[in-house]
This record gives structure tokens, sequence and C-alpha cells, in this order.
């Protein structure tokens, strides 16, 4: 199946990642801008949900409807910390989702992700899945994460981040060719510390202020 990477290039989102990028940029203001993009990424990321037709009454007449068709809510899974952020906001659109978490940190010195959490709802073989995660640096978190959640076999699974860069797309789709991710931006590169550049530095630490 052949790799893909959606640049979701609206001018919104492209105006408040640069907001978010900026290093004077307080938490308080981070939080609600990762929010407001996240329903914007949303918006783009479910563009296929398929619909069906239901007969309804408006207060006028009779018509035919449309509503979302896939009988299991959608299922988005949070990779922790940062994940919190993207799914605070896509709750706001999707409020009837159900979410799963897993637990993962970044050893700083090895850069490969650590686990120590994992919980997804029941039925995940009848729902579509969304991970998100604000950053795809060296793509081995996300690697993880799908490693983890394919073993619970989605109906479908899509990659949603608000920065990725070169290598870790490159890297995440030499293991997961059949995910498709979806970012705001592809940055730079990466630098010998494993961050994005230009990026907007640490995500956990600035959406939780923990620096
Ligand atoms: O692509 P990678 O090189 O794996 O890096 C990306 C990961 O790094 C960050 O999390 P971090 O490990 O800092 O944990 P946190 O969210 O708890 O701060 C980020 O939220 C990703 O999960
Ligand atoms: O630039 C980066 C890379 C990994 N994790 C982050 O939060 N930022």
């Amino acid at each position: 199946m052949p790799s893909k990477v959606t640049v979701i290039d609206h001018p919104l989102i492209q105006h408040k990642l640069t907001l978010m990028r900026r290093e004077e940029t307080s938490t308080a203001k981070f939080r609600s801008l990762l929010i407001e993009i996240s329903m914007l990424l949303a918006y783009e990321v479910t563009r296929d949900l398929p619909l069906k037709y239901e007969v309804i009454k408006t207060p006028l007449a009779e018509m035919k409807a449309p509503v979302l068709a896939p009988e299991k809510k959608l299922v988005i899974v949070s990779i922790m910390r940062a994940g919190q952020g993207i799914l605070d906001g896509m709750l706001q659109l999707m409020p009837s989702a159900r979410v799963g978490h897993i637990g993962l940190y970044r050893d700083p010195h090895t850069l490969t992700p650590v686990e120590y959490y994992f919980k997804v709802p029941h039925d995940i073989e009848e729902r579509d899945m969304i991970v998100v995660d604000p950053m795809v640096a060296t793509g081995n978190s996300a690697i993880a994460a799908v490693d983890r959640l394919k073993e619970t076999n989605p109906k479908t699974l899509k990659l949603v981040c608000l920065l990725a860069a070169p290598e870790g797309i490159a890297n995440f789709h030499a293991h997961h060719p059949d995910v498709p991710i979806y970012t705001a931006a592809i940055d730079d590169c990466l630098d010998e510390h494993g961050y994005i550049i230009p990026g907007l530095g640490d995500a956990g630490d600035r959406l939780f202020g923990t620096k």
C-alpha cells in the first residue's frame, strides 16, 4: 500500500502554528492554540468518513438526512503526554469519540520510546482509529505506538501530528507503509538531540509548563 503524507496547509492552521512555534508564547496560549489547530486537523482527517441517510422530520417536512455511517464511534488514541493536547481539541469536535491512551516517553540518550501505559476501548476491530501526537521526530514513538495499536486490529488507522521531520516520516513509513500521516508541517531536519528543527521545542514541556 502506498505511504501517504498529507500536509494540511489551511491558512488558519499555518498562522496558529507560527504562534505556537514562537518561544515567547505562554503555556496558556500554547495550550489553547493546540486545541484550536486540533479541531481544524480533525475536520480534515475525518473528511472521508462515510455517511448514510436517515429519514428525519424538520418542523416543516420529512427529509432524508445524512448521518455518520459507522455503527461504532471512532477512537482517538493519545500518545501521552503531548498527545493530550490534540485529543482535547478533537474531542470538542467529536464529543462522542472513544478514547485510548498509550504512555510513551523518549529515553533522552537512546531516543527509543519506553512504554508506561496502555489502555484502549473494546471492539477496536469495528472502529476507525486516529492516533495523535504533536511531534514525529525520529518517528520511533509513533512506530512503537502503532506497533502496539495494530495488535488490537482497528478497522482503519491514521496518524495525526502537528510537526514531522523528514527523517521521522521516512522511518515511520518504512515500518508502517499502510498508515497515512496527517501533519500541519514538515520541518527541515533533526538536531543531534533528536529535536525537530526549527520545530517548536519540547511539545510536552510547553503544553504542561514543565520547563
Ligand atoms: O519521534 P520521536 O523521536 O519518538 O519523538 C517524538 C516524541 O517525543 C515527544 O514525547 P516525549 O518523549 O518528549 O514525552 P512527553 O510527551 O511525555 O513529553 C513527542 O510528544 C513524541 O511522543
Ligand atoms: O522537537 C521535538 C522532538 C521530540 N519531541 C518534542 O517534543 N519535540
